[in-house]
């Protein structure tokens, strides 16, 4: 007998290979499709779309909600758990990876304007930016220092109408040993490119914002739209907050830190948003925020009025940090990112749009600078 083994017939390659290519143009062609559409699947069926193994399916149990991964060229990401129930998004990276490839190798041109180098920014004093007293500032919101479960809310949230000046509160109060709060606003942060590029990225992310929550619970104390994941510019925001950081805590006059975690968040308040009075520092899991920053843009003509961000002064109270009744108002400026102290109190006032158009709203892109 012949230990000779058989060779098989050879196979018809062409064939099966044919065949793998359809299947594959099959999925990718499903996977756009729910692209696409803004769909979010439960993790069931993202994997079976995906053909995920078993054991990258059952990893996600362990994923928290700010989770996310690539796969070819869509970006999966972990939207919401609701009930048992997990809902991921499908986003196809490929337009918005090639342009932003090309955001910081961009040729001069005629409308652009300078990215300033951390050199020369021009970074105008407090003292000299817009400050108002126009609303009522709250009396006596008590914020213990780092400390506490969530957002620690003002347990006195009385308001007081006041006629004075900011200016003349602050003479006042400076008197009774009160912290002005410190910030820097920087103008022209982007290039117009950029910026348009950011504008229409966010245009096409519509469908993928949802309601924003905070930490007390309350649905009231916060309304607003954001969106979870929107990794190329918040690299591009987090890297350009980061290689500006040392100028602004030196312009900022703060105590040093060791530069950690910078986090971004992309929000977007329309008519009758707002965001109550707080602070960002106030929970165990945000203790080490030493810097908030809030980067702002719109359409031009800008389509809403209000939405001013007011920054309350502090006094220490029994160990507490106290909101004073002096503030700052800012204005939300096209293309303009301000920097103040995380543990400050500060809120949103609330934005008219009369429009009511996703397009029209206040965007930011804001996050917070933590210590290391
Ligand atoms: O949008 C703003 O001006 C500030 C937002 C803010 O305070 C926050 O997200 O914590
Ligand atoms: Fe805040």
């Amino acid at each position: 007998m012949s230990t000779k083994k058989t060779t098989p017939p050879p196979k018809s390659i062409q064939e099966s290979d044919l065949g793998k290519v359809e299947n594959l143009v099959r999925q990718l062609d499903a996977v756009k499709h729910i692209a696409d559409s803004g769909y979010w699947l439960t993790t069931e069926e993202l994997s079976m779309l995906l053909g995920l193994d078993s054991a990258t399916t059952a990893s996600f149990v362990y994923k928290k909600e700010s989770y996310g991964f690539a796969w070819r060229n869509f970006d999966c990401t972990l939207m919401r758990r609701q009930d048992k129930l997990s809902f991921w998004s499908i986003r196809s990276q490929t337009s918005q990876t090639l342009e932003f490839q090309n955001l910081n190798s961009l040729e001069v041109e005629s409308d652009r304007i300078p990215i300033p180098s951390p050199e020369n920014l021009v970074i105008l004093p407090s003292h000299l930016q817009n400050t108002s007293a126009e609303m009522e500032p709250p009396q006596n919101h008590v914020v213990k220092l780092s400390q506490g479960n969530g957002l620690v809310l003002p347990t006195q949230a009385s308001y007081n109408q006041n006629q004075e000046s900011n200016q003349h509160q602050e003479s006042q109060e400076a008197e009774s040993g009160i912290i002005p709060t410190v910030y820097a606003q920087i103008d022209n942060l982007l290039t117009w490119n950029q910026l348009r590029q950011l504008f229409k990225y966010v245009i096409d992310q519509e469908p993928n914002f949802v309601p924003t929550t905070n930490s007390a619970n309350d649905p009231f104390y916060r309304r607003s739209m954001y969106l979870f994941s929107f990794p190329e510019f918040a690299r591009m925001m987090i890297d350009r907050v980061r290689s500006i950081m040392p100028h602004i805590i030196s312009h900022l006059d703060i105590q040093n830190f060791t530069v950690g975690d910078i986090e971004a968040q992309l929000t977007a308040h329309n008519d009758g948003n707002y965001y109550k009075i707080h602070n960002d520092n106030g929970s165990p899991d945000c203790a080490n925020r030493e810097l908030t920053y809030v980067y702002y843009f719109h359409r031009e003509p800008k389509a809403f009025s209000g939405g001013e961000l007011v920054l309350y002064d502090s006094v220490i109270k029994d160990g507490y940090l106290v909101g004073a009744k002096s503030f700052k108002t800012i204005q939300p400026r096209n293309n303009t990112i301000v920097f103040f102290p995380s543990r400050c109190m500060h809120e949103v006032l609330p934005v008219v749009c009369p429009s009511k158009a996703f397009a029209d709203s206040r965007f930011t892109i804001n996050g917070w600078v933590r210590h290391r």
